[in-house]
């Protein structure tokens, strides 16, 4: 069966509060689906949704074609992480593993595989209560593998981890998904996702805003903009503005140019004797692309937390 998740038009309120408001999307195997939005959005009641753990007023979530509950060996449909706190602190990280695997029929030996996989193997007989954020994001990535699932669902697993952790995920995420398996991890920072998904759901006040392939949305973002790199910025501006370009400064050194060709801004700068040091063809960084998508999204930009206990 293929792993794939489709979500088609969820509602939930909470009381007054409405979480999704017909929330439709799908998650294709052998990619990276970064799914975000806003403080409150909606995405961890949608994946609470898919999982089971909250019921939708409206609409299907179905992973592999099922509802979660008609999944005859869920783990091994889908893996997930939701919170990387909810753990009995005085276990060891291995304890932990060994108690969700027995209650699943499940062996010592995959325990051990899936603590290498997330680089926890020599602090696995650590009590899990004295673990960093990043650890144990770690350790709930570890959970979630347990199963071999086909489809993993994520919940801002970047949450915590250092830098170093951060390279260590965003290449894990890659092969999860190289290996054909469905991925889906939520965050609201561009910046985590960034050369980690291939396809983004943007979502605000409980609704798709955007669901397109990562490429296309940087593509569109990018347009025809040239970045000139400059240790001489204002000049720059100047003598290409003059010249008839439309002009950004978008570091302390980087210029975007728009409405004349590389070869053009080339000539321009030499004549004009002002150094720089190259020309390329700009690609937006994906926060840009996610600024660009929601830039015309009013509705997006008020989604704001709402204080509601949980
Ligand atoms: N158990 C609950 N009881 C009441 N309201 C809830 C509950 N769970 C979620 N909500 C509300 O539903 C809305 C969506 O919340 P959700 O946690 O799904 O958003 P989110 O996109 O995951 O946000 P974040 O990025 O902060 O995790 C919010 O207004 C939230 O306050």
């Amino acid at each position: 069966m293929e792993a794939t998740i489709e979500v088609s038009g969820l509602r939930k309120s909470f009381g007054r509060t409405v979480a999704l408001d017909g929330m439709t999307f799908s998650v294709r195997p052998g990619l990276v689906t970064g799914f975000v939005g806003p403080n409150g959005a909606g995405k961890s009641t949608t994946m609470r949704v898919i999982l089971g753990l909250n019921a939708a007023n409206e609409g299907t979530a179905l992973i592999s074609g099922k509802p979660y509950h008609r999944l005859r060996h869920p783990l091994s449909h889908v893996g997930s992480l939701l919170d990387a706190a909810a753990l009995h602190s005085s276990r060891s990280a291995r304890g932990h593993l060994l108690w969700l695997a027995h209650s699943q029929g499940m062996s010592a030996r995959r325990v051990d595989e899936v603590l290498e996989l997330v680089g926890l193997t020599s602090a696995a007989r650590r009590k899990a209560g004295g673990y960093s954020l990043g650890m144990r994001q770690r350790l709930g990535i570890a959970a979630a593998l347990l199963g071999d699932p086909a489809t993993v669902m994520l919940d801002e697993p970047f949450n915590g981890m250092d830098p170093e952790g951060i390279v260590w995920i965003r290449g894990f995420l890659r092969s999860l998904a190289a290996q054909g398996r469905a991925v889906l991890v939520s965050s609201h920072l561009m910046s985590e996702l960034e050369d980690t998904a291939d396809h983004l759901v943007a979502v605000g006040r409980g609704k798709v805003i955007a669901d397109s392939s990562v490429a296309d949305l940087i593509g569109a973002a990018s347009g025809s903009r040239v970045a000139v790199r400059t240790t001489a910025p204002q000049d720059t501006m100047r003598v290409l503005a003059v010249a008839g370009a439309t002009v950004a400064a978008i570091g302390r050194d980087t210029i975007t140019v728009s409405g004349l060709a590389p070869d053009r801004i080339v000539t321009v700068l030499n004549e004009g004797a002002v150094p720089f040091s190259e020309v390329s063809a700009h690609r937006a960084t994906l926060e840009e692309a996610y600024m660009e998508l929601t830039r015309n999204a009013v509705e997006f930009r008020a989604a704001m937390p709402t204080e509601v206990a949980r």
